[in-house]
């Protein structure tokens, strides 16, 4: 089968909760863009999403995130550029090379005040390990046999990882919270 992601294919590693953060690399051999992470990053998971980057053989990114405060674009930021305006995660990416150094959401949103982030970016060991795969049927829509699909949710179970087709209960929870409150259907925090 395809790889799901080269952090993953072979087995999890886990992570270490002391872990306290790390930078992470673009992938040009000079001059790298380079982000420095203050904390460790939280809600690590596989995304079969069309939007988040991922190597080109693997099926899944994994990504996961870090309050915005805890990042610092600390080498060539005049390398990024978002590559979708348009899009509620922003992402910033390497124009020579291609890799999304983090997504950042700037408009009203659930999950503001956090950017998205890829650990592989990383030489650092210690990262939160991924805990569930997300949008797993999304990778049908880029051309992925649906026939596939069983296999694919079978060795993602196999690895521990959860499969969902949005994102986790507890995410999908604290989105509709954030609506019911936005509406008043729930009342304030
Ligand atoms: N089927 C679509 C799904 C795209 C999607 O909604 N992606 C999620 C998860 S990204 C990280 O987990 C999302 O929140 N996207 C917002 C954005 O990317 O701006 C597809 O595959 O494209
Ligand atoms: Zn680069
Ligand atoms: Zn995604």
């Amino acid at each position: 089968m395809a790889s799901l992601h080269p952090l993953i294919d072979n087995g999890i590693t886990p992570g270490d909760p002391n872990f306290s953060g790390g930078t992470l690399s673009c992938l040009c051999s000079s001059d790298p863009v380079i982000v420095t992470l203050s904390s460790n990053v939280a809600h690590n998971h596989a995304c079969g999403c069309s939007k988040c980057w991922k190597p080109s053989t693997a099926l899944f990114s994994i990504v996961a995130v870090v309050p915005r405060d805890n990042l610092t674009v600390t080498s060539h930021p005049e390398k990024l550029y978002i590559t979708d305006e348009s899009a509620a995660i922003q992402r910033h990416t390497c124009r020579e090379c291609g890799t999304c150094m983090y997504g950042r959401i700037e408009k009203e949103h659930p999950f503001k005040g956090l950017d998205f982030v890829h650990v592989e970016l990383s030489k650092e060991k210690g990262w939160q390990e991924p805990q569930f795969a997300a949008f797993v049927s999304s990778i049908i829509e880029q051309g992925f046999d649906p026939k596939g699909m069983d296999e694919v949710r079978g060795k993602l179970k196999g690895l521990g990882l959860e499969t969902y087709d949005a994102l986790s209960p507890p995410l999908m929870d604290a989105i509709a919270t954030w609506t019911g409150r936005k509406s008043g259907k729930l009342p304030a925090e």
